[in-house]
């Protein structure tokens, strides 16, 4: 399963947002998006899941235009993690995930039990079976992470792209995911994830793509493309990039005597 875009035009209505967005993304490989806020990464997502119309360029899956695949053969392609502020009905955490099978279930049908036994499957895997019966709109934003994460999977698709998926994260669910993005891409799927923190790309990533100004500012490996240059370019910060003593991986840690604080007393 492959995806490519190709010269891609992105926006809203007559308000473009990104031109010329040109990336492929292969099976088996992690994809990290960072950019600034307002930068795209959303609209991007959006215009790749067919929720926004293409404005320019192409959009190729599998080596077919977006726009051939019917949405149920889209949905058994791409499965999206959305970001989980966006609200919902209030559904149980069991009903979310089982959502994530509705293009395998056939219209007017119930879910068989092979939809049920992934359900539960997925939920023991990012670690809310505890959590199954209890209202979606009644649990905190990051058990929300959870459960839509756990919906991507049960929709078991080859390709998933995440819009901030550690965002409301605590620091061990934020590693675990990261690690059971890895354990996807061994598996031969493809993940595009978008993140705030280059230190999750460093841990995950196959690729980084850097989102700026409407267009596609670097596109390579973390350590190529995740440098201080860059760093100040898109997020106009010093930093400074090593790897921690004692087994650490690479960090971005911002320069110290360059901060705005400096000089406080
Ligand atoms: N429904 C909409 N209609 C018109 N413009 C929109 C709409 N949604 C977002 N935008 C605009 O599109 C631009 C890109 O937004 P987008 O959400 O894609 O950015 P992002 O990179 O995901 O940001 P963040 O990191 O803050 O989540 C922003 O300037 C935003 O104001």
């Amino acid at each position: 399963m492959k995806l490519e875009l190709s010269a891609l035009g992105i926006g809203y209505g007559r308000k473009t947002i990104g031109d010329n967005i040109s990336l492929s993304l292969a099976g088996g490989e992690v994809l990290a998006l960072l950019g600034p806020n307002g930068a795209g990464k959303t609209t991007l997502f959006k215009t790749i899941l067919g929720l926004l119309p293409i404005r320019a360029g192409e959009v190729i899956l599998d080596g077919k235009p977006l726009a051939e695949w019917s949405r149920r053969e889209r949905a058994l392609r791409i499965a999206y993690v959305p970001q989980a502020h966006e609200t919902s009905f209030p559904f149980t955490v069991r009903d979310v995930v089982l959502m994530g099978r509705t293009a395998y279930i056939r219209p007017f049908a119930t879910p068989g039990r092979r939809d049920r036994e992934i359900t539960e499957t997925v939920m023991e895997s990012v670690g809310i079976v505890k959590l199954a019966d209890a209202v979606y709109t009644e649990i905190s934003g990051g058990e929300r992470q959870l459960t839509l994460i756990a919906r991507a999977l049960a929709q078991q698709a080859r390709i998933v792209v995440m819009d901030e998926p550690a965002s409301s994260l605590d620091y061990g669910n934020q590693m675990r995911l990261l690690a059971q993005i890895r354990q996807l891409a061994r598996a031969g799927l493809s993940v595009v994830l978008s993140t705030h923190n280059p230190d999750h790309a460093f841990l995950a990533a196959d690729r980084v793509a850097l989102l700026k100004d409407g267009g596609l500012h670097a596109v390579g490996a973390p350590d190529t493309v995740l440098t201080p240059e860059a760093m100040k370019t898109i997020y106009g910060i010093d930093v400074v990039i090593g790897t921690v003593a004692g087994g650490g991986a690479p960090v971005c840690s911002p320069r110290l005597d360059r901060m705005p604080y400096r000089g406080e007393t």
